[in-house]
């Protein structure tokens, strides 16, 4: 079998996919593409204009109207790449929990998505990508050579993105939100991105609860020595 031209990771939020993805691109000199901080960059927009998040034709417009640019962090702070949109990079203000409040109502809407899968697909065509999402396995890329859908439990993904937060903003800060919180943000975002979020029917479904990064790792690995 060829080397895998295009590998899709999808899943839940805090599954794993950011950063398993990341790393598996880079351990096979692949291009990265997290899908997930282009809607991100449509529902920041959306909240600077003032838009209502239940607008599909106006958030369409936006959508359509701005290109969003993802390119390799020219800063280390822990970036994995620098989004701009209109001139500003908004690399970690689309990690603030008011976007990631509002960028499931935005996503939701099939004005955004048809523009921004698009997009995503004329990234895909360049092969040798890992792309990561909800959908990549299913809509966007349904030929990938390889489809893996990461998910663990709730409450593991919440302890996840919180540890994250905690180790971002620091455990001190007023800003930081409670474990409790994230969960019920997490569980708002789950419900709102279930219709997107079925994995494909040839996707492998790995649950992470009890795997380290480096095991997931492994596996998926294993997966691609196998597809070639
Ligand atoms: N298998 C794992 N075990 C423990 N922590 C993990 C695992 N996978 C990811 N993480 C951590 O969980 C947090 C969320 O991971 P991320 O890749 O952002 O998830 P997603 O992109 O699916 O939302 C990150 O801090 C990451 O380091
Ligand atoms: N392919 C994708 C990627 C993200 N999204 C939406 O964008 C939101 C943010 O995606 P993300 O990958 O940054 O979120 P996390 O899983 O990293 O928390 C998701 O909750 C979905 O609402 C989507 O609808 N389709």
């Amino acid at each position: 079998m060829r080397e895998p031209g295009c590998i899709a990771i999808d899943g839940p939020a805090g599954a794993g996919k950011s950063t398993i993805g990341e790393h598996l691109a880079r351990r096979l000199g692949y291009l990265y593409c997290d899908t997930g901080a282009m809607y991100r960059a449509i529902a920041w927009l959306a909240l600077q204009k003032g838009i209502d998040l239940n607008d599909g034709p106006t958030l369409g417009k936006l959508a359509e109207q701005n290109t969003i640019l993802i390119s390799k962090p020219q800063i280390a702070d822990g970036r994995q790449y620098t989004v701009i949109i209109q001139g500003h990079d908004i690399t970690w203000d689309i990690r603030s929990t008011q976007v990631g409040r509002a960028v499931s109502p935005v996503s939701s809407h099939p004005q955004v998505r048809s523009i921004l899968i698009a997009q995503q697909r004329a990234i895909g065509l360049q092969g040798h990508i890992v792309m990561v999402g909800r959908d990549i396995g299913s809509v966007v890329m349904p030929d990938a050579d390889l489809k893996i859908y990461l998910t663990a439990s709730l409450r593991e993904r919440a302890r996840r993105r919180h540890t994250e937060m905690v180790e971002r903003m620091g455990e001190h800060n007023p800003a930081l939100p409670s474990l409790e919180e994230v969960m019920s943000d997490v569980e708002r975002r789950d419900n709102t991105d279930r219709k997107n979020m079925q994995p494909a029917k040839d996707a492998i479904i790995i649950e992470t609860d009890n795997l380290g990064i480096e095991q997931v790792l492994d596996k998926i690995c294993h997966y691609v020595e196998g597809n070639k």
